[in-house]
């Protein structure tokens, strides 16, 4: 049979590459000890045999499915436990190490959810005491769990989820149930056949008073017969566009009792006699979504890493068309178009591996400082979780088809293995919040920043260009600084422009709910803008800071993706940056010419021509023009695709 040769134009692109390999691994893994404990991993993963599947996944039974993630799922968490025993290297019981284990098998884990929420959950909300019952045989698998907030009638607003845990001081137990057909718990993985416990988020009730939604360990399957207990009704939702074997499931309460101290306790309290322990703040209990929303970036950008690594190795390889007659086929990556698809997927990998990095360290301070009762950062870290997450997913979702298409028939083959990242990476757009209500939570907070940067109070650190904006000197030189500058003149645009437009409605007579949901599209755009300048600042220097430990031709070619991120963004947004424009330069001043509230229109026909050519714009084309043109073209040569 003949040897898999590996093919002569991969070979050759390999042998072309301007960098260290080994360096740009480091790098990506987060060093030489993140390097050393991955490829330990996945060389305990990749030799096991029963965790390749005979027969493609796709022709099995929902229910053959089902068991052979299960089946893959025990043996990664027992080879884990094994590691574990042989080497003290991979601290194998943190969440984050067991999930990237878990998630190395091409199947959703139907227990990804025991350790991407409900482990969490454990050391976010639960007290000492609660810790020491229950943390060690969450870490052990001894109990298999989930988190059920979401119900059938609502997901995303919390406030109105109907599930009640009542609180009864004679028995000292919490009365869990479901009212209604739409207070049904839908969607938690694991739920349907997997997990005998969960986390539910139910409004408490004491002394008949209602205390907002609160979480509470659930033991809802016998432990010896994993048999629903009595008073819970459980099973599956039923097939999905994706992540099929990840059991998500519904769950019912009829009065079902649980124990007082099964209400997580780190933040409120219930007392036995039923008074009611107020936590120092209300949106503590969100805290796993926080969390979950900072791991979603780093996960977006892993995805989207194997989708553009399958894209470009495709795209060395395959030969197709004849631009030169009687000329071999060229490889399709010699096509521009090709490398305009596949190269910006490469460059946003990294930008947002970098950002998640970023916004991890953020939540790690954040957490430190909550444990010590401080909560000033939390606002401006919901507001970066909730649009770093929006926008990570949804651009990682749209590469991940980009990358598809840019493979032709074969990106369309399930053994492409595109179709199960697209499905994972589309579901991450829509749960732990759904990405324009995440859109609209960051907008709340830049309303906030905006009236108060109009006071001069000086800001939390990722709005506070807003109150310096008005003072800038105009620096349009052709430096990837520039761009930055003009992607936050954008965002201080958008927001002033959305804020001008709840002002223009509420000056029409609106209430501010019903202005506020008059201007919401402009709400989310504004939010986008605020995204996106942050993820291109920190890209790039974040590039910086590396570069300078780095060798010179590795900072080369990553200052390069950088560049090419910037300018692909400009030029998608284009239309932005032409709506930014100085007045004469005798003042400093950065005015946005709106689009949208009917004011500005006179100036819109105005000063909009005027102004098209002014420097700003110039810059920025000219910009835009000469990072675009060397990095595709001249790049071609050297860009490194071996390391794909
Ligand atoms: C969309 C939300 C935030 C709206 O909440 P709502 O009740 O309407 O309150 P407000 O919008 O008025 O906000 C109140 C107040 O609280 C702040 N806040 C809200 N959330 C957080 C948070 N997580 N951390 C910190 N602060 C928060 C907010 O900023 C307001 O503060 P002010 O000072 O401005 O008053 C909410 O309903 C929400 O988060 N919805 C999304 C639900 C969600 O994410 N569900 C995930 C379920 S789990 C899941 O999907 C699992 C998937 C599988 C997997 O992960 O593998
Ligand atoms: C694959 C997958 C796995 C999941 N796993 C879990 C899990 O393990 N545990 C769990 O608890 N949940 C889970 N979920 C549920 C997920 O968290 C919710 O689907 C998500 O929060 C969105 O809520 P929803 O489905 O009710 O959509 P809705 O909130 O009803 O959204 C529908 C539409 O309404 C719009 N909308 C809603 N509110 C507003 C608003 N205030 N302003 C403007 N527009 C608005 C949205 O933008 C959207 O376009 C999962 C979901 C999926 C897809």
């Amino acid at each position: 049979m003949a040897v898999n040769k590996v093919n002569e134009d991969l070979l050759r692109e390999r042998a072309r590459y301007t960098f260290n390999i080994e360096e740009l691994t480091n790098f990506i893994d987060g060093g030489e000890e993140g390097t050393r404990n991955r490829r330990e991993v996945e060389d305990m993963v990749i030799h096991v045999k029963e965790l390749h599947d005979e027969v493609p996944e796709d022709y099995l039974s929902h229910k053959e499915r089902y068991e052979n993630a299960v089946k893959k799922g025990c043996i990664l968490i027992d080879l884990l436990k094994e590691h574990v025993l042989r080497h003290s290297s991979f601290d194998a019981y943190k969440p984050s190490n067991m999930y990237r284990v878990l998630s190395m098998a091409k199947e959703v884990s139907p227990v990804l959810l025991h350790m991407g929420m409900f482990v969490p959950t454990i050391f976010g909300q639960a007290s000492a005491e609660q810790q020491e019952e229950w943390l060690h045989k969450a870490l052990m698998l001894e109990i298999i769990g989930t988190y059920a907030q979401t119900e059938l009638g609502h997901g995303t607003f919390l406030r109105g989820l109907e599930t009640t845990a009542t609180y009864d001081p004679s028995t000292e137990e919490f009365v869990l149930h479901s009212p209604t057909l739409t207070s049904y718990k839908w969607w938690p993985g694991g739920l349907g056949q997997t997990a005998n416990h969960c986390i539910v988020v139910a409004q408490l009730y004491s002394r008949e008073k209602c205390y907002g939604v609160h979480a509470f360990l659930v033991q809802i399957r016998d432990s010896e017969t994993h048999m629903p207990l009595p008073g819970i009704k459980v099973g599956d939702i039923g097939p999905k566009l994706g992540f099929q074997t990840a059991n998500n499931g519904f769950l019912g309460f009829d009065h079902f009792r649980i124990p007082r101290k099964n209400m997580l306790m780190r933040n409120a309290q219930v007392l036995k006699d039923g008074r009611y322990v107020k936590s120092k703040s209300d949106k503590l209990t969100y805290g796993t979504m926080m969390l979950v929303r900072v791991m979603i970036v780093s996960d977006a950008a892993y995805e989207l890493s194997r989708a553009a690594t399958i894209a470009a190795r495709y795209s060395a390889v395959r030969r197709q068309s004849m631009p030169r007659p009687g000329q071999p086929e060229p490889q399709i990556l010699d096509y521009v178009t090709q490398q305009h698809k596949v190269f910006i997927a490469i460059a946003t990998s990294h930008a947002l591996r970098l950002t998640g990095g970023w916004l991890w360290d953020a939540y790690s301070s954040l957490t430190h400082d909550l444990d010590q009762g401080n909560l000033d950062q939390l606002p401006e870290l919901h507001a970066l979780a909730c649009c770093l997450k929006a926008i990570s997913s949804r651009d990682s979702n749209s590469l991940v088809e980009q990358c598809r298409m840019s493979c032709g028939g074969h990106g369309y083959m399930s053994s492409s293995n595109f179709p199960t990242i697209y499905g994972a990476t589309a579901a991450t757009v829509t749960y732990e919040g759904e990405y324009t209500v995440m859109l609209l939570q960051t907008a709340r907070y830049l309303m906030k920043a905006w009236k108060e940067a109009l006071g001069g109070i000086v800001l939390t650190p990722t709005v506070a260009y807003m109150v310096t904006y008005n003072k800038a000197k105009p620096a349009w030189v052709n430096t990837p600084e520039a761009i930055i500058q003009g992607f936050h003149a954008v965002a201080v645009g958008k927001v002033k422009e959305a804020a001008d437009g709840i002002e223009y409605h509420q000056n029409s007579g609106k209430d501010y709910e019903d202005a506020w949901n008059a201007a919401s599209v402009m709400l989310v755009k504004a939010s986008e803008c605020y995204c996106r300048a942050i993820i291109c600042e920190t890209f790039w220097k974040e590039i910086q800071k590396h570069s300078r430990s780095m060798s010179r031709n590795l900072a080369v070619v990553l200052q390069q993706l950088s560049e090419l991120y910037l300018s692909y963004w400009v030029l998608e947004r284009s239309g932005d940056f032409f709506q930014v424009r100085t007045v004469p330069l005798t003042r400093t001043k950065f005015e946005f010419v709106s689009f949208a509230s009917p004011k500005c229109h006179c100036q819109m026909c105005t000063g909009f021509v005027a102004h098209i050519t002014s420097v700003v714009v110039l810059a920025v084309q000219v910009s835009i023009q000469n990072l675009t043109l060397t990095f595709c073209t001249r790049k071609r040569n050297e860009f490194d695709i071996g390391s794909c």
